[in-house]
């Protein structure tokens, strides 16, 4: 795949260099294969996330950017390399109050539960067994809604709001946890601009207070202006890590399609040898 002027892409994909850590590294993917139905999913994928970072996760759909977040946060297992989240290699070591996910909305069931619910969730990883909520998870839940502009829809059930309402909601519950490190997997995806615009405002505050984030998106929109860097996924492989392409990925063609009912238009990259094989 040629590459675009000035943008750097890991060059030998049978054996890519090993990347010096930085010290101030909160995700570390070294050299990492995920099997899914015994297919690589990915492979030997490397990449960094540092502190204060936000950095996008890109690529076709089936590239692999689901599975590379899910990867990172230990929900898949690694058929080789090693995932370092927050300075620990394994699930026990791991901090998970200080991480913060917000999943696909679209692989979410929480029809029938209030927001109130929704967001008093992200609260568990501080919570003590069996003691009910305290002042201080109300107040963070308050506050994380009120972030959102979803405040006033605290007693309503999810089932009633907007794919974009829904959306704000799965942020405050993330925020509700004070996350350190903040993973989205498309939070614009079948979001009204509205929703959008709130989303990135909010992220803008928290990154401006010092919250590394790792999102995966087909189109950056709202956020471009946050993201300090892009990872590439081409068929389970990282073929860029870098600036955010302008426009399009390097080497790849796009087109545009519509999915789903609502109509949202996604851009969607195609690798122009795979088109060939069409
Ligand atoms: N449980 C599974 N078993 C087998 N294959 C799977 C499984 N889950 C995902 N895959 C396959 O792994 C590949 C990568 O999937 P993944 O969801 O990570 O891609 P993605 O880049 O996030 O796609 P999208 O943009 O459509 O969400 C796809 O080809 C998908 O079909």
């Amino acid at each position: 795949m040629a590459a675009a002027e000035g943008v750097p892409v890991v060059a030998d994909r049978q054996h890519p260099p090993t990347p010096a850590v930085p010290a101030d590294a909160l995700v570390e993917v070294d050299d990492v294969t995920v099997l899914l139905g015994g297919r690589p999913v990915l492979r030997g994928v490397h990449a960094v996330v540092r502190a204060g970072e936000v950095v996008a996760v890109m690529g076709a759909n089936g590239s692999g950017k689901t599975t590379l977040v899910r990867a990172v946060l230990r929900l898949l297992p690694v058929a080789a390399g090693t995932v370092r989240l927050l300075g620990s290699t394994g699930s026990r070591g791991t901090d998970w109050a200080r991480i913060g996910y917000v999943p696909q909305r679209s692989t979410l069931n929480l029809r029938n539960a209030t927001v109130a619910e929704v967001v008093t969730s992200g609260r568990l990883p501080h919570r003590r067994p069996l003691l009910p909520a305290s002042r201080r998870d109300r107040q963070r839940v308050r506050e994380s809604l009120e972030r959102v502009g979803m405040a006033a829809r605290r007693s309503d059930q999810m089932v009633h709001l907007s794919g974009g309402q829904q959306q704000r909601v799965l942020v405050a519950r993330a925020l509700a946890g004070d996350p350190e490190l903040l993973v989205m997997d498309e939070p614009l995806a079948g979001v009204d601009a509205e929703s959008q615009q709130a989303i990135a405002d909010v992220l803008a505050g928290l990154v401006a207070d010092g919250l590394t984030a790792l999102v995966v998106l087909h189109e950056t929109g709202p956020l471009r202006p946050l993201l300090t860097r892009a990872l590439v996924l081409q068929d389970g492989r990282l073929v860029h890590d870098g600036p955010v392409p302008e426009v399009g990925l390097p080497g790849g063609h796009e087109h545009h399609e519509l999915l789903g009912s609502q109509g949202d238009h996604r851009r969607v990259f195609r690798d122009p040898a795979a088109e060939e094989e069409d």
